[in-house]
């Protein structure tokens, strides 16, 4: 069932709009037309069940914003659409712990809103790190990511900031000032920047309206955006979704860049490059196996090409859950590959031997039938300097297990 947004609207074109957006985000809008009948709906839910709620600021039952008090005592993240554009309705509504605003009728509002409503689901998984020396302001910083659903770390040091990134792989995004007590901000963003590229790591660094010398000097040291304080609301979460977007997207482009399209396994490129390295650094023994699905050419042949990228999907998922642990790739066609670090060639026999069962009882459902494979694997802990020479050797061993009648594993 989609994750559900309660809706508080009572123009009919409005709601339309806002079920579009909700709809188009990937959720199920849920609609009231008064704080009266959010108030019946909301007795038959439980609040847990919204992801949050878009909320007219004024309503024939609620004039004055009501109903954003209303969902906000009920702990739902509340965003708040109005058609007023005076700074003194402004002014009422940030005062409230909303996740953001919007004014009715402009286009570019409604594809923002979109993003903001994809974000809030995806920010659960994304850490964001705030070292800043006062107290009171960093926990003012954290109470408004926590609002936009992220998960939030403090620093009230630079050490404390150093170790909480070595310690939380999830956090995306630092924002730092130049008021911590054992470094300037801009040391500490000059000595992330050293360990963490622009790319893995996005850095906000905050200065006062009275010092607007040092935005400058966070941007020269090494970090992607500045904001001055104070900040207006809507800027700061603004600043924070660009950044952690642009994070996200080059995330996406190095995935795409690195895996295979077909079953998300990573590509023979970025195999030799994962694996190269590990191999020459490492003293201890891996190995590699080497495995092609036998006359896959008959299940294109037979049943079309759409039921062979189906045993090559349902494949790659079994690789991927048995060999979890190691690194596996799909090499091309039919063949697939897996590195298999710190393992003696006779652990890695039975967990290829276990995997080789496996995909011999598979039975895989496509238009009306039950589709069958094996495969052959060559399997060696030779290693002569290169990954791409037990590679050789590995495919020398799985050409005899084909010769030898396929359906089985040989080592050496
Ligand atoms: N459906 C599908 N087929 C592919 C893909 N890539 C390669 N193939 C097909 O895989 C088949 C491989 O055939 P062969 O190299 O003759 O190997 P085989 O039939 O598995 O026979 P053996 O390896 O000798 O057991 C060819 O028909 C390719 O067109 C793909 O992404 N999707």
């Amino acid at each position: 069932m989609p994750t559900k947004v309660l809706v508080i609207e009572d123009s009919t074109t409005i709601t339309r709009v806002l079920q579009r957006v909700v709809e188009k985000a990937g959720y199920e809008a849920v609609c009231a037309s008064s704080l009266f009948q959010a108030r019946h709906l909301f007795d038959q839910d439980m609040p847990e069940s919204f992801l949050c709620a878009i909320v007219d600021f004024h309503l024939p039952d609620a004039p004055m914003g009501e109903s954003i008090d209303f969902t906000i005592e009920s702990y739902i993240p509340t965003i708040v659409v109005t058609g007023r554009e005076d700074e003194e309705t402004r002014e009422i509504i940030v005062s409230k712990p909303i996740v953001d605003y919007f004014t009715k009728g402009n286009n570019q509002f409604y594809e923002y809103l979109s993003r903001l409503l994809v974000r809030l689901q995806k920010n659960k998984q994304i850490g964001i790190l705030v070292a800043e020396g006062s107290r009171q302001q960093r926990n003012k910083t954290l109470a408004l990511l926590q609002r936009h659903n992220f998960v939030t770390y403090a620093a009230s040091t630079a050490e404390d900031a150093r170790n909480q990134l070595a310690q939380h792989k999830d956090i995306r995004l630092l924002i730092t000032t130049n008021d911590l007590p054992d470094a300037s901000g801009m040391e500490l963003v000059d000595e992330m920047r050293v360990r963490y590229s622009k790319e893995e790591l996005c850095i906000i660094g905050l200065s006062d309206r009275d010092h607007r010398k040092q935005s400058a000097n966070f941007i020269k040291s090494g970090a992607n955006d500045y904001l001055t304080r104070p900040f207006y609301l809507e800027e700061f979460f603004c600043r924070v979704m660009q950044n952690i977007e642009y994070i996200e997207n080059i995330e996406a482009l190095h995935r795409a860049a690195n895996s295979d399209y077909l079953t998300g396994l990573f590509n023979r490129r970025y195999f030799f490059q994962k694996t190269e390295n590990h191999a020459q650094q490492s003293n201890e023994p891996a190995c590699i196996a080497l495995m092609d699905i036998d006359y896959f050419k008959n299940i294109n042949d037979t049943y079309g090409h759409d039921a062979g990228d189906m045993v090559l999907k349902t494949i790659a998922n079994l690789i991927i859950g048995h060999f979890a642990a190691y690194i596996p790739a799909r090499m091309g066609g039919e063949e697939f590959c897996v590195y298999l670090p710190q393992i003696t060639i006779e652990q890695a026999k039975d967990l290829i031997e276990q995997f080789r069962m496996q995909v011999e009882s598979l039975s895989i459902p496509f238009a009306g039938n039950q589709l069958s494979c094996t495969i052959s694997i060559g399997l060696t802990d030779q290693f002569n300097g290169s990954v791409t020479d037990m590679l050789s050797r590995a495919d020398a061993l799985l050409y005899q297990a084909k010769e030898a009648g396929r359906n089985q594993l040989v080592c050496g």
